[in-house]
């Protein structure tokens, strides 16, 4: 059977609560844009969505479930666990990221005759999942920092969201900002100069988007997946020959890091 790629990026979204990135997200992957499906389930702040306390739990002990009862440190394994608890329950994917703290979604996209499949996740924008997501930073390749052109904070908070992954990324790792909601002018709060500025200050690529109206979504997905391409490129002479083994072998580098990290911080007996 035919090969359905030939690499596999991980991007990574991350912004303030509510900017918009599970919008994006659905919008590239899916083509849709569903408000009134997400305010049905609500802000995660509030849990007063379709998912019971008993089935909170569940997914809770999904995330727990390593043989000694320590808190699962690898991010990927516990969303790929509630990815079934989502379907035996028929859970939203918002619901599902409110539970994990991240979710992800994939797409093929053909750059320079590349087919390149991209591993988007999505991350929950509260604090409290902070500790979780920041354990997925250094797998990624890539990073969409959003912020909500009508919310002025969700800007101001970027230089944290930005200093956090310098700290935790890797250093060939690239990032683009996008300034979400461009629909809603009438309420905006942060200049497109402001956003310009800001990611020239960071030597980053500029994209103002709307979910909702779907603009500039798949250019900044696009532009971002190009960037990660070029970047990997000049590190892999035979692209399509090595770069696979090149980014497998990084990611069980990274994984056995996670073990060993593991391993160090075990405070049970096990
Ligand atoms: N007008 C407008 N509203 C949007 C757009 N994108 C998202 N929204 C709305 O913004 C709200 C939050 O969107 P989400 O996609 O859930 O935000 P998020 O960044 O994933 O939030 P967390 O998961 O809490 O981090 C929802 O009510 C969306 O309908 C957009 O482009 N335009």
């Amino acid at each position: 059977m035919a090969k359905q790629y030939d690499v596999l990026f991980r991007l990574l979204m991350l912004g303030d609560s509510g900017v918009g990135k599970t919008c994006m997200l659905r919008r590239f992957t899916e083509s849709e844009f569903d408000p009134s499906h997400i305010s049905t389930i609500g802000k995660p702040s509030s849990s007063s969505g379709k998912v019971s306390k008993t089935q909170r739990m569940e997914g809770h002990r999904l995330i727990r479930n390593n043989s000694c009862g320590c808190f699962r440190r690898n991010v990927e394994a516990a969303a790929f666990a509630l990815r079934k608890f989502q379907k035996k329950y028929s859970i939203p994917m918002y619901d599902q990221v409110y539970i994990a703290g991240v979710d992800f979604k994939m797409k093929t996209l053909e750059i320079d005759g590349v087919k390149v499949r991209v591993q988007i996740w999505d991350t929950a924008g509260q604090e409290r999942y902070q500790t979780i997501t920041k354990q997925y930073y250094r797998r990624a390749q890539g990073i969409i920092f959003v912020y909500d052109i009508t919310n002025r904070s969700s800007f101001q908070h970027l230089a944290k969201w930005i200093s956090d992954v310098d700290e935790y990324a890797p250093d060939m790792v690239q990032k683009i900002l996008v300034g979400n909601k461009s629909d809603e002018e009438f309420r905006r709060q942060v200049s497109k100069d402001q956003g310009n500025k800001l990611a020239e200050t960071y030597g980053m690529e500029f994209f103002e988007t709307s979910a909702s109206i779907s603009t500039n979504i798949n250019e900044s997905f696009v532009r971002v997946t190009e960037q990660v391409l070029q970047a990997h490129k000049r590190h892999v002479d035979n692209l399509l020959g090595s770069l696979d083994d090149y980014l497998e072998r990084a990611a069980l580098e990274a994984e056995k890091n996670d073990e060993d990290a593991a391993d160090t911080q075990r405070t049970c007996a096990c």
